[in-house]
């Protein structure tokens, strides 16, 4: 991209950096007619849509080369290993290579099904036996290992079969003597079970993760605000914790990190038997069903072997045909294909940023259903999705108009012939790039709680982990139509969480009719201070935030970065000169509306009733005195250094910051706790009592002494960030839970098995408004912690 920039003259380059929505058609079609004609353009392009210049095709000496390394590891009994090489081998083993007499591919599955068996893992074992049976019928090997796995998960009757049909195949005597010998070994299979076969029709996608309904009463509306657009309302009083909104993707693309580790259709974790794309080395799944979704052809064999058996028992017979059918059942209905425009090798989708892959999915989704013309022009109409193009900042738009001329050139030459290179192309790739950025939606998962959960038994500590704490990692992104008509508040009354790639939306309050239904992008009170949300929003986003928290003042946005008085006996609030500006404007925009005279009084009651008893410790009770002033304590008028405040708290932070390094690398001990309790006595001294500051200092505390096996100590720290949280958000949002989550593991620890009790019962039950019954599901820690609570509790009972 950047070569391409530096071939654009200063002129042009200055027309699309201030282009407005009006301008992109001849903005576009400048940048498109000067690229057209330069040779450094098609050299360009052609790297990114030849698969013979790129490294996403398949290839079958590099394949069989990770087979050889594969089979070394697997003989010196590094199982690791060899399941690392065949399975990269069977990314890049073309569907039709032959390695001596076999399949190659039917080979890689059988071998990685040996180092699957060998590593425990039999069910993953047994669907790659499945894989390599159903390329080749006839391999007896692969009969021979399933009719093994089978017996060791006890599904007898097929494993008798499968090694009765092994024993068919096999030539030699001793072998056929050996096979025998094998059957007689499987204990009688009368009323046992039969395995699960990979099942491999696409509606049962997405490993198991199934979309709850909608509660039947819920009703939502669309409606035009003045303030944000379109945005979603209730049309009937909704109760908390109901589900609202479920919705599958339009459109969805992994995230670059995550393309070896996550399944590309539903963007779960891979499983150790993932199956390959068969037609490009990328995309990877973790079952046939995800790849058939995908809109790719599942590895089959195309002869129909089945005679071969023919002398065989009709039981036996039925039971080859329902391994190994000789046609794979799917319809092209039930295929998404998202996938097929970026096979056979391309680079582009390897290249491109994730915006520029979902738009070519998106683009080619709607081609495909007949419903783009073939110059794009009706690209907007049909998608009817909002954007703030002109709002965006002149490097986007640059970048915007190369990666739409450069997806439109890949899309054309590599999969749709008929698609024009135009300039109306163009422009509406554009406006589809912008409407991207603002409606699509990060899918994300916790990270995986194997990484972090150590339940530790109550009374133990000798395992030196870190508390639990939450993860969640970006998997990858996606457009949901009418997901993204949702606007934003920094106050949500609605939570927004994902199975595999279908979206949840559930309300965490009770919602009366005809209330804005409200997600938070990002910001929330309680996160940022006012100014830093309506910041992130714009630069991310591209819009000012018109919600109530960042029109109207509100305690959390005062005191999370406040300072405290001079005046030792005073509990207000000191702001520096950012955080007053922005909060004074709120409150002059606020007093200066309604032009009564009553209405300064009415302000000032509403503040009070609004935030309580924190309001009055905070602020000065005389009407007169409601103004915000930098440097000034909003209780007493006292007149405050923040600067020199602001120095020292830097220069406490600096400290705790090196304590992450002692925390990471295991060095945590006692005399580290005590530079610790200084820099939090300093951050004491010159924040206010609810600055997020303390808060985090105070769970890093709690880290700490955690570590150094100080429990009593780590819970008291761990117990004051939590006061302070629920503070600045409230007592029931999730970041309270997350943090309850660490207290119950010190209290778990620490031997407190009643406390650790009521502190689970607490959590749960705010995972449970965010997540309902899907929290145990999607943290998978949460029945783990559950039960050793109850274990711990009836132990000291
Ligand atoms: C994902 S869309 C939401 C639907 C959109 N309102 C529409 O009409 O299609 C995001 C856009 O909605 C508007 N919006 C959402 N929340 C807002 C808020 N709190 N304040 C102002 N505008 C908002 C902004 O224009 C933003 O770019």
């Amino acid at each position: 991209m950047e070569k391409l920039k530096s071939l654009i003259p200063e002129d042009l380059l200055q027309t699309v950096k201030s282009s407005s929505v009006d301008d992109l058609p001849s903005s576009s079609s400048s940048l498109l007619r000067l690229f057209l004609g330069l040779p450094q353009f098609h050299q360009a392009v052609s790297e990114l849509t030849d698969p013979d210049l790129g490294c996403c095709g398949k290839n079958e000496e590099t394949s069989l080369d990770l087979k050889r390394r594969g089979n070394l590891s697997f003989r010196s009994r590094d199982f690791h290993d060899a399941l690392r090489f065949y399975s990269k081998a069977l990314r890049v083993a073309p569907p039709d290579a032959i390695d001596g007499d076999k399949s190659l591919l039917a080979s890689l599955f059988l071998n990685r099904a040996n180092v699957l068996h060998n590593l425990g893992l039999y069910k993953e074992s047994l669907r790659d036996c499945h894989r390599a049976l159903r390329i080749d019928p006839c391999y007896a090997k692969a009969w021979y290992r399933r009719g093994k796995l089978n017996t060791l998960l006890g599904n007898y009757k097929d494993a008798f079969h499968d090694i009765t049909v092994s024993m068919s195949l096999e030539s030699s005597l001793a072998g056929k003597k050996q096979l025998q010998n094998e059957l007689k070994a499987i204990p009688e299979y009368q009323n046992t079970q039969t395995s699960e076969h990979d099942d491999c029709h696409p509606s049962n996608y997405a490993g198991g993760d199934h979309l709850p309904s909608v509660q039947t009463k819920v009703k939502l509306r669309c409606v035009s605000t003045k303030d944000k657009g379109r945005g979603m309302v209730s049309d009937c009083d909704i109760e908390q914790e109901s589900v609202i909104h479920i919705e599958e993707p339009f459109s969805v693309v992994i995230s670059k990190s995550c393309r070896e580790t996550h399944c590309h259709f539903c963007l779960n974790e891979l499983p150790a038997d993932a199956v390959p794309c068969p037609s490009c080395s990328r995309s990877v799944y973790c079952s046939e069903s995800c790849q058939i979704q995908s809109g790719e052809m599942m590895l089959t064999s195309e002869r129909d072997k089945h005679h071969i058996f023919h002398n065989l028992p009709d039981d036996i017979v039925e039971h080859i045909k329902g391994i190994t059918p000789a046609d794979v059942y799917y319809s092209e209905n039930e295929c998404i294909q998202e996938h097929q425009h970026e096979c056979r090798g391309a680079n582009w989708p390897a290249v491109l940023p994730s915006d520029a892959v979902l738009a070519g999915r998106v683009i080619m989704k709607l081609i495909n259903q007949g419903k783009a013309v073939m110059d794009l022009s009706n690209l907007q109409e049909i998608l009817e999705l909002s954007h703030s193009y002109s709002m965006m900042n002149p490097e986007s738009k640059l970048e915007m108009h190369l990666l739409s001329i450069v997806l439109i050139w890949c899309l054309s030459k590599s999969s749709c012939p008929d698609l024009s290179v135009c300039e109306a192309a163009v422009t509406q790739t554009i406006i589809l790039l912008a409407q991207i950025k603002v409606n699509s939606i990060a899918v994300v998962r916790m990270k995986s709680s194997g990484d972090f959960l150590k339940c530790i038994p109550s009374g133990n500590v000798s395992a030196k982990e870190q508390i639990q704490s939450l993860e969640q990692i970006r998997v990858g992104q996606a457009l949901y139509k009418t997901g993204s008509l949702f606007n934003h508040s920094c106050k949500p009354n609605i939570h927004l969480y994902f199975l595999s790639r279908g979206l949840v939306v559930r309300t965490t309050e009770f919602v009366p009719l005809g209330s804005p239904l409200e997600l938070s992008y990002g910001p929330e009170v309680g996160k940022w201070d006012c100014k830093n949300r309506i910041r992130f929003l714009e630069e991310e986003y591209f819009f000012h935030c018109r919600c109530r928290c960042c029109s109207q003042i509100n305690i959390s946005d005062l005191v999370i970065n406040g300072y405290c008085c001079v005046n030792t006996n005073c509990t207000g609030v000191v702001l520096d000169s950012n955080v007053a500006t922005c909060e004074s404007s709120k409150l002059n925009n606020f007093l200066t509306a309604p032009k009564s005279l009553d209405h300064h009084i009415k302000v000032w009651e509403k503040v009070h009733t609004d935030v309580g008893e924190v309001a009055s410790s905070l602020l000065s009770k005389h009407r007169d005195s409601l103004h915000i002033e930098p440097d000034i304590c909003l209780k007493c008028g006292s007149r405050c250094d923040v600067k020199n405040s602001h120095a020292a708290v830097n220069k406490a932070w600096n400290h705790l910051r090196r304590v992450d390094e002692l925390i990471n690398s295991g060095q945590a001990n006692v005399s580290v706790i005590s530079d610790c309790l200084r820099s939090i006595a300093v951050l004491r001294t010159f924040l206010h009592m609810y600055n997020k500051d303390i808060a985090d200092a105070e769970d890093k505390v709690a880290q700490v002494c955690y570590l150094a096996e100080e429990l009593l100590d780590a819970r008291k720290h761990c117990e004051a960030s939590i006061k302070i949280l629920k503070r600045l958000y409230e007592d029931e949002h999730v970041v309270i839970g997350n943090e309850m989550v660490k207290l119950a593991s010190i209290q778990l620890a620490s031997g407190d098995s009643s406390g650790a009790w009521n502190t689970t019962k607490k959590f749960s039950k705010i995972f449970s408004k965010y997540y309902g019954s899907h929290a145990e599901t999607l943290f998978s820690y949460l029945p783990c912690l559950k039960q050793e609570a109850a274990k711990a509790l009836n132990l000291s009972s």
